[in-house]
């Protein structure tokens, strides 16, 4: 399927960065779904591969263009990158010092702790957008892929201040560390059965026997786990992103970090509100799950809470707390592909009226990552 670009000279001319990787794929078919390049003229950018033709689906843009060269990049009013955090560090410091003040619109981390720079996520923090866009912000970076799952699902809480604090425990899928990842995941699992084939196909076989050769694969240096540095397939890793040297990891300080800035609740009056846990990484292919148990700041009947979630934004999906709808609707499996964020496991917990239990599963290529973007984009450009 191909856009059609607007060429026009008054159509806002935005630059696409990143566009082929996990991240800009799932931007570019979200922008092709939703029609989205009717409204700009595009001009996509290459690390690797520059002069080569734009992509396919992109009728009448230019060819690609060097992504490392500053001066073409600074002709342009808006700048998209899911390149990655080395681009971003590379190449921001060089575009602004040359005076471009464009909107620069991304996915990496790199910038979003930055007191210039604004988390986006605008069916939760919209009025921030709007604010910062009025006072001439122009850093709008993506927010981690579980803190804006989270706070796609459960803002309804959040945003009536409704939460003295949470913790969530996080399942986080193999897509999370991008395409090798999930190629390695694979092929552990397909490894693993392989070691074990002809004793699953023969129903006699002795399940410890099987049990031990799998344990024996998953233990052998040839399995390959160069990306996860441990085996991921039929194993978990309770370790993401890097070691910040106090217990934590980047991707656990993430979570209260950016949740605070996100809901503008990260200044000393600003009402912090505590948000801690463990990042895990599971042999998930896509879809980024969390259990959280969360101290509301008062007794809430469960009704309301439910009513709530579900009537915070259109995407927030209450999920039955029973077993067979939770099986239907509250796995990876059932949210990967979709917009929706549903939000199951609600009960009140044995400790009391005012802690609760959640389990909120979203695609995190989607909320996570690219929607938010595209959203932003449209925002910038006054058709959202
Ligand atoms: N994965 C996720 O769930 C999330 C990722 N992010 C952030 O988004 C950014 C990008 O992540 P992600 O999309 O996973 O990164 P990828 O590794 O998938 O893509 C990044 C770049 O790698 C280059 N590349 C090299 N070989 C290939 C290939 N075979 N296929 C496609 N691209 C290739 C491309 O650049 P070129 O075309 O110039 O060669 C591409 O733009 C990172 O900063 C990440 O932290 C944010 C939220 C969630
Ligand atoms: N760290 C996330 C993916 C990601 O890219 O996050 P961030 O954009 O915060 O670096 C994961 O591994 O699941």
């Amino acid at each position: 399927m191909t856009s059609a670009v607007n060429s026009s000279s008054s159509a806002p001319s935005v630059g696409f960065v990143g566009w082929r990787g996990m991240v800009g794929s799932v931007l570019m078919q979200r922008m092709q779904d939703e029609g989205d390049f009717r409204l700009i003229n595009p001009v996509f950018f290459s690390t690797s591969n520059a002069g080569g033709p734009a992509p396919s689906f992109a009728e009448g843009a230019p060819a690609l263009q060097d992504a490392y060269d500053v001066d073409t990049l600074a002709k342009l009013s808006t700048i998209v990158t899911a390149q990655g955090g080395d681009y971003t560090a590379e190449v921001y410091p060089k575009l602004r010092d040359s005076g471009w003040d464009g909107l620069w619109i991304d996915a990496a981390s790199t910038l979003r702790m930055e007191s210039s720079s604004i988390i986006v996520l605008d069916p939760v923090n919209r009025d921030v957008i709007d604010a910062g866009l009025s006072r001439g912000v122009r850093d709008f970076v993506g927010g981690n892929c579980t803190v804006s799952c989270m706070l796609m699902g459960l803002g309804g809480l959040f945003r009536n201040g409704l939460i003295e604090w949470g913790t969530s425990m996080t399942y986080q899928a193999a897509s999370g560390g991008g395409a090798r990842h999930m190629r390695e995941l694979l092929n552990q699992f397909g490894t693993i059965h392989g070691a074990v084939a002809p004793n699953l196909d023969d129903p006699a076989s002795a399940i410890l026997a099987i049990d031990q050769a799998v344990l024996a694969q998953q233990r052998n240096p040839s399995m390959d786990a160069s990306q996860f540095g441990v085996p991921l397939a039929g194993s978990v890793i309770p370790w993401i992103d890097a070691d910040l040297g106090n217990g934590m990891s980047r991707e656990e300080w993430k979570a209260g970090a950016e949740t605070n800035k996100i809901l503008g609740t990260d200044t000393v009056d600003g009402g912090r509100i505590p948000f801690d846990g463990l990042c895990v990484r599971i042999g998930a292919m896509r879809s980024h799950s969390q259990a959280l148990t969360l101290k509301l700041t008062e007794d809430v009947p469960l009704a309301e809470i439910e009513r709530l979630i579900d009537s915070d934004n259109e995407w927030a999906t209450v999920i039955p707390n029973t077993k067979e709808a939770t099986l239907a609707g509250l796995t990876p499996v059932a949210a990967t592909g979709s917009l929706s964020v549903p939000v199951g496991r609600l009960r009140k917990l044995e400790m009391g009226p005012q802690y609760l239990s959640a389990f909120t599963v979203g695609d995190q290529l989607l909320w996570g990552a690219a929607e938010p973007l595209r959203r932003m984009l449209l925002i910038s450009t006054g058709n959202l």
